[in-house]
């Protein structure tokens, strides 16, 4: 069994730091040696959820007060924690923190900077992050959620790429693989409790950064090639299959790889869910209705849900 430990980053200017402003957050450290009022309102965080939309986020802290804490969170879940910041919004449920994140790489690696250092403030142990999104499926049916197994990148490679100090840096976008296979275990739990009527599946996946050429799509303002021709469904067609048949990537969003590299990086275990909502070998339109958009978003709250359950609450 592992030891149980709280946060280490690997920045030592951290240290050096006497107060810390977490802009984008508006959460103050006023004295980074004494960090007790931080740990009283977050030290107890065990699992923070992150995803794209503020209203998915609180809807999430809904479903977990109701569904897992059988509506006994005794948590004022619906005060928006980060709403001085007016960048994110963040619901405390019990030991979940559920926080949005934006659309892309750019906007979600910004908060998850200041959560890491957050959780490390409040000195939070073990804590797991996992972004429960949605996405474009490759050849499953729609609606089926996905458990990352690797992030890919518009290159096709598993690593999430960034400029720093005028340099190409490259880290590795691997999930962590325990925490896989404890939601994927969850399935089973269905099967006893309540039997899904959906998949749930592992698979690689893509995080693009763009939701159109770089998903390959043919209806967005360009659709252009390298060599400055457009692009056809062929050419689309034959891309997303190499996606599937030579990387074994099952699904498409857009913060996959950064986000599986700066939790592996920062000692943080994550996982990637996403359900998919439409088939990418199919179409490029997103055309659900409300109420199924509703009923799909919500097939990664109840695995996540089973997970926080039978892992985190009913664990020693
Ligand atoms: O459903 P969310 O979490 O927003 O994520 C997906 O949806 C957005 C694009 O519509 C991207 O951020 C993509 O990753
Ligand atoms: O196709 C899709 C659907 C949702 N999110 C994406 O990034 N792509």
């Amino acid at each position: 069994m592992s030891q149980k430990r709280s946060v280490s980053l690997k920045n030592p200017n951290l240290d050096e730091m006497s107060s810390d402003f977490l802009y984008h957050l508006a959460v103050n450290v006023p004295d980074t040696k004494n960090t007790a009022d931080i740990k009283k309102q977050y030290g107890h965080i065990k699992v923070v959820c992150l995803g794209g939309k503020d209203s998915r986020m609180l809807e999430l802290a809904k479903y977990i007060h109701f569904n897992v804490y059988d509506g006994n969170s005794g948590s004022d879940y619906e005060r928006n924690l980060f709403e001085e910041g007016h960048r994110y919004a963040g619901f405390m449920v019990g030991c979940v923190l559920c926080v949005s994140h934006g659309v892309g790489s750019s906007t979600m690696s910004v908060v998850l900077h200041e959560l890491i250092k957050l959780v490390r403030y409040a000195e939070c142990v073990d804590p797991l992050f996992i972004r429960i999104g949605t996405s474009g499926g490759l050849g499953i049916k729609p609606g089926t959620v996905v458990v990352a197994n690797k992030g890919y990148n518009g290159l096709l490679r598993s690593e999430y790429e960034i400029a720093i100090l005028g340099e190409r840096v490259a880290r590795s976008a691997q999930f962590d693989e325990r925490l896989r296979k404890d939601l994927i275990a969850c399935t089973e739990v269905a099967d006893a409790e309540e039997q899904n009527a959906w998949d749930i599946i592992e698979g690689n996946t893509m995080g693009t950064d763009c939701f159109y050429e770089g998903q390959g799509r043919l209806d967005g303002a360009s659709c252009t090639k390298a060599n400055g021709e457009p692009y056809t469904v062929d050419d689309k067609l034959n891309f997303l299959k190499c996606c599937h048949d030579e990387c074994g990537i099952r699904n498409i969003e857009m913060e996959a790889p950064m986000f599986a590299a700066l939790t592996l990086h920062c000692g943080i275990r994550a996982a990637d869910v996403c359900v998919t909502l439409l088939n990418r070998l199919e179409g490029d339109q997103v055309k659900s209705t409300k109420a199924q958009l509703k009923d799909f978003e919500e097939r990664p709250f109840k695995l996540v849900s089973r997970f926080i359950r039978r892992y985190i609450i009913n664990s020693p």
